[in-house]
């Protein structure tokens, strides 16, 4: 007989508790699996709460991304201020309102440890320190997460501030774009650097879960008299703002922008290189906004901060990546999606959403590539069940399904990339050029592609030798204009250019040479691999020949500088060779003719009468040795400008094609007659000068 009774005891227990039906807001996932969105802790400690370890890197990165996508929106050249204040414990404690524990019991505390434990550690870190400083001056790459912040320490607590120029925030809409997971502005399809509506809430959460402080946010829209302050955070199971301040404050500066502060536990010490780097990088990508980085160490007094003691303390960084540019790339447009990108679900979602009546008319209005003649030919296709007037909200399921499917097989035009927003190859170069300093640079961008019914435009650069750049090839990976700085071994790029480029052919040596690679993708959507939105794939065959191309393309406009290099050494070369010998030959050639002009008249003459003439001045003295040096000097002189000369017609460099072109500072308040773009360079010609 089956006993139908729920068992009893532990286990019988168990089974009933597991089988309980439980239903997870967005905000609770996400704080649960915070390393989907790079949030990621180094260790987790006994408690699950983790050391910190990304998620400083990842709140930084978030702020400024949003930062920059609303300055970009309304085409405001951005100018964005970063400031990460490390607290000391006194200090987070009187922010998080409590009272600093003193310790009475100190064998109560994780980091409690015997004179003897002590002396081991510290020897185990000076050797650990030891083998990294090597590995480092090996150019071995030393993996942050080696680094661990000790257990049971005090966790270092920061103060994270965004002031940004951008569009700001509406007053009514802030607590739900900032207190609910999931909810922003960027989920149509568009190139923008948000996407998903979660980033600057995982901040948010991190800061709850670590510290309990709220974010606090500052905005203005243009013309706004008054700003709004905002301190909310998320109530995490119901994935809903926790308003606790919200409020209009007078706008007397007429003030437009927003400004974004939270507080977090955060590890600076072995994210300060990939923080520095993050910014550098970005400045690359973005030449055209200025970004001031500031970090103010723990023991820093903010009235002191402008003393000279304190600037010349060598905890605080202040870095200002200056503008270099007002060339904004065009803003990205929305677009509509491509029938072979759709899935079911879509198109389900398109019908609901649809303001067309239509069917035939709904195929042209959501669809890209769909014409009329086209979308007759393609009703005509799903047969006498479909006509180009029924209605589009009365599709059934089926019909549906035979719509994807016809979607699916029927071939369409490519989406072009004019939705696309790349930075453009001035401003690629130009971002090369002032934080790298390379001694030379290519640059190149490629025609739109399409992958999976997205289009997307692969930029390259190639720089040789500048600024805190390593012998080797160092990639640099650009997404949607976002610096990609983790994940390096598995991405396309850095695939690419160490396995499929043959650098020795564009006379480039693959190891000594000092390489930048920088690649900058843009689409409507990125294919990244992995959860941390890090790496693009290598298996995205479309984009690996394009990065390919777009390199060897950079590739060879370097070669043609490198032989034009060589050349022109090789020329100096001779000539310094040829110089040489000048002193020598000279006097070579002078004793020679001394002693033929000192000797008899008559046998002279046998050298006919120009010799004679030559021959009479050296017995004058007219002709010296000083006269030969001279003409010899001339001659390689002149046999140089000549070998130059052929070469620049060979190589189109021809003198006339030259202008002299006269620089001053322009009146950017004085309307500009006429702007020439080029790759490599913008012309705006004023009037009247
Ligand atoms: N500095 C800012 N200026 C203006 N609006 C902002 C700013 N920061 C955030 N927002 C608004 O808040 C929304 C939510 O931002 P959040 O960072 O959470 O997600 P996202 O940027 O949309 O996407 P992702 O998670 O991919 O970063 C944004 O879509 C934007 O509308």
């Amino acid at each position: 007989m089956v006993d139908d009774k729920p068992a009893k005891g532990k286990a019988g227990k168990a089974s009933t508790k597991d089988s309980v039906l439980k239903q997870k807001s967005p905000a609770e996932f996400f704080s649960e699996n915070k390393n989907i969105a790079g949030f990621d802790n180094v260790s987790v400690s006994v408690d699950g709460f983790g050391t910190p370890g990304k998620s400083l890197y990842t709140t930084v990165r978030e702020l400024v991304e949003n930062a920059l996508d609303s300055a970009e929106s309304i085409a405001e050249l951005p100018a964005i201020e970063v400031t990460i204040e490390e607290y000391t414990k006194a200090k987070a404690d009187e922010v998080f309102g409590i009272k600093t524990l003193e310790r009475k019991d100190e064998k109560l505390y994780d980091d409690y440890e015997t004179e003897k434990a002590r002396e081991k550690r510290l020897a185990k870190e000076a050797k650990d320190q030891e083998k990294q400083a090597k590995a480092l001056a090996a150019g071995k790459k030393v993996n942050p997460s080696d680094a661990k912040l000790v257990k049971g320490r005090d966790t270092p607590v920061f103060k994270v501030t965004c002031k940004d120029n951008g569009k700001g925030m509406p007053h009514d809409d802030i607590p739900n774009m900032l207190g609910r997971v999931l909810s922003g502005t960027k989920y149509g399809l568009k190139q923008t650097r948000g996407k998903f509506g979660l980033g600057a809430k995982m901040a948010l959460i991190w800061a709850k879960m670590s510290t309990g402080q709220p974010i606090d946010i500052w905005s203005s829209t243009e013309g706004q008299s008054f700003t709004t302050y905002c301190r909310l955070d998320i109530d995490i199971h119901k994935n809903v703002p926790h308003v606790h301040v919200h409020e209009k404050r007078p706008n007397t500066e007429k003030w437009r922008g927003a400004e974004l502060q939270v507080t977090i536990a955060g590890n600076w010490s072995t994210y300060r290189s990939k923080i520095i780097n993050y910014m550098r990088q970005m400045a690359v990508i973005t030449p055209y906004a200025q970004f001031i980085f500031r970090y103010i160490g723990p023991t820093a007094d903010l009235r002191l901060l402008l003393t000279k003691a304190a600037i010349s303390s060598s905890k605080n960084v202040t870095i200002r990546f200056a503008r270099r540019t007002d060339v904004m790339p065009a803003a990205p447009q929305e677009t509509r999606f491509h029938p072979s990108a759709v899935d079911l679900l879509l198109i389900k979602r398109l019908i609901a959403e649809t303001t067309k009546t239509q069917f035939i008319q709904f195929l042209q209005q959501e669809f890209v590539g769909i014409n009329k003649p086209l979308a007759q030919r393609l009703i005509e296709e799903l047969g006498p069940e479909f006509n180009q007037k029924m209605s589009v909200k009365s599709l059934t399921g089926q019909q549906i399904l035979c719509l994807h499917q016809l979607f699916r097989q029927a071939k369409f035009d490519d989406p072009d990339g004019d939705c696309l927003s790349p930075a453009g190859e001035y401003n690629l170069r130009l971002g090369i050029m002032k934080e790298l300093h390379p001694d030379m640079v290519a640059t190149y961008q490629g025609s739109p592609q399409v992958f999976e019914g997205h289009p997307f435009i692969v930029e390259a650069g190639v720089s040789l030798g500048g600024k805190d750049v390593k012998p080797g090839v160092n990639v640099f990976r650009f997404a949607n204009r976002i610096p990609l700085l983790f994940e390096q071994g598995g991405d396309v790029v850095t695939r690419t250019a160490m396995k499929r480029i043959n650098w020795n052919s564009y006379k480039i040596n693959q190891a000594q040479d000092k390489i930048g690679v920088f690649v900058s993708i843009v689409s409507t959507k990125i294919p990244f691999k992995g959860t941390g939105k890090e790496y693009i794939g290598d298996d995205v065959t479309e984009m690996a020949t394009a990065v390919k191309s777009a390199l060897q393309q950079c590739c060879i406009q370097l070669k043609g500088k490198i032989v034009r290099q060589q050349q022109a050494r090789d020329r100096q070369l001779r000539k310094r060779s040829l110089a040489k010998y000048i002193p020598d030959v000279s006097r070579a050639i002078y004793d020679v003719l001394s002693i033929i002009a000192e000797g008899q008249k008559a046998k002279r003459a046998r050298y006919g009468d120009t010799y004679v003439d030559m021959l009479n001045k050296v017995a004058l003295q007219a002709i010296t040795e000083a006269t030969v040096k001279q003409k010899l000097t001339q001659h390689v002189e002149q046999v140089d400008a000549e070998m130059a000369l052929e070469y620049a017609i060979q190589t189109g460099m021809v003198d006339t094609a030259r202008e002299t072109v006269y620089l001053r500072t322009s009146d950017r308040n004085r309307p500009c007659a006429i702007e020439l773009h080029s790759p490599v360079c913008v012309i705006k010609l004023f009037s009247g000068f």
